[in-house]
């Protein structure tokens, strides 16, 4: 089956308030196999929400439609069901867990998914092994793995440590929601470089964001175009240019 990610009409909404909000209003979308698409869209169109929504957020109620990965009804999978079938979502602000080893938590979420994958489990050493590997390619200390996760890291060392994470868990469909402004060029090297590193016919990948510049590093299949809760355009590479020269005005005025 070619289309690995399949997303069809998706509706999802928020109670904010006590009023229910809609944010996705029947959104599309199709990655197939092998493929890297990019999500890029004005504030407030729905970015983040679609990624949240993929992780299974409780707080977000879809409405309709349906999100399938292999096949599988992504929607109805809890979401360590969804990191057991290759899916790996990383935000924008990681989250800091005071007094968990971060070299115990990787290994506890390295191990969780090869255990569902019936792949052996990796013991302390063999583990640190690889974690050290790994840290060393992206010019990490190894001092990190020894620290509390992602407290005190700076903007920079959380991006490395997401992306190690992911190569860590060498998953087939990476979600990156890279929609936040203050990622400087290094993070989107590191971020592109991980994405990069990955590439193959098993993996695919979904990137927001905002920065054309992120495209310059990572060179996508496909673009999408996102508005009010739906992809109102998808073309090649090229829409990023045109998005970087023109704004969102001409998409927006086609999709009226
Ligand atoms: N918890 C919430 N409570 C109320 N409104 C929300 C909540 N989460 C999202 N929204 C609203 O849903 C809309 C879509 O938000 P979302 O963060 O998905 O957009 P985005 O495209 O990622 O935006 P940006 O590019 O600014 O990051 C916004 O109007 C936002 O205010």
């Amino acid at each position: 089956m070619s289309d690995f990610l399949k997303i069809e009409g998706l509706k999802a909404q928020i109670d904010a308030d006590g009023t229910s909000k809609e944010i996705l209003k029947g959104l599309d979308l199709t990655i197939p196999k092998g493929e890297v698409h990019v999500i890029m869209g004005p504030n407030g169109s729905g970015k983040s929400t679609l990624s949240y929504v993929l992780a299974g957020r409780e707080d977000y109620e879809v409405t309709g439609g349906s999100a399938h990965f292999k096949g599988q009804d992504l929607l109805e999978l809890e979401p360590e069901e969804r990191a057991a079938l290759g899916v790996f979502l990383a935000f924008q602000s990681p989250v800091e867990l005071p007094g968990v080893n971060n070299a115990n938590f990787l290994r506890t979420a390295v191990n969780a998914v090869r255990k569902a994958r019936g792949e052996e489990e990796l013991d302390a050493v063999s583990f640190l092994k690889l974690a050290r590997e790994e840290t060393g390619r992206l010019s990490m200390s190894g001092e990190m793995l020894k620290r509390a996760v992602n407290v005190g890291f700076s903007g920079g060392e959380k991006k490395r440590n997401e992306v190690l994470q992911m190569r860590l868990l060498k998953p087939s469909l990476a979600i990156l929601d890279e929609t936040d402004s203050g990622l400087d060029i290094d993070a989107l090297r590191i971020v592109a470089d991980g994405v990069n590193s990955l590439r193959g016919p098993d993996f695919s990948s979904l990137v927001i964001t905002h920065h054309q510049r992120l495209l310059d590093y990572i060179v996508p299949d496909r673009v999408h175009v996102m508005a009010h809760g739906r992809i109102i355009h998808s073309g090649g590479p090229e829409v990023a240019t045109l998005l970087e020269k023109q704004g969102y005005k001409q998409f927006l005025e086609a999709a009226a």
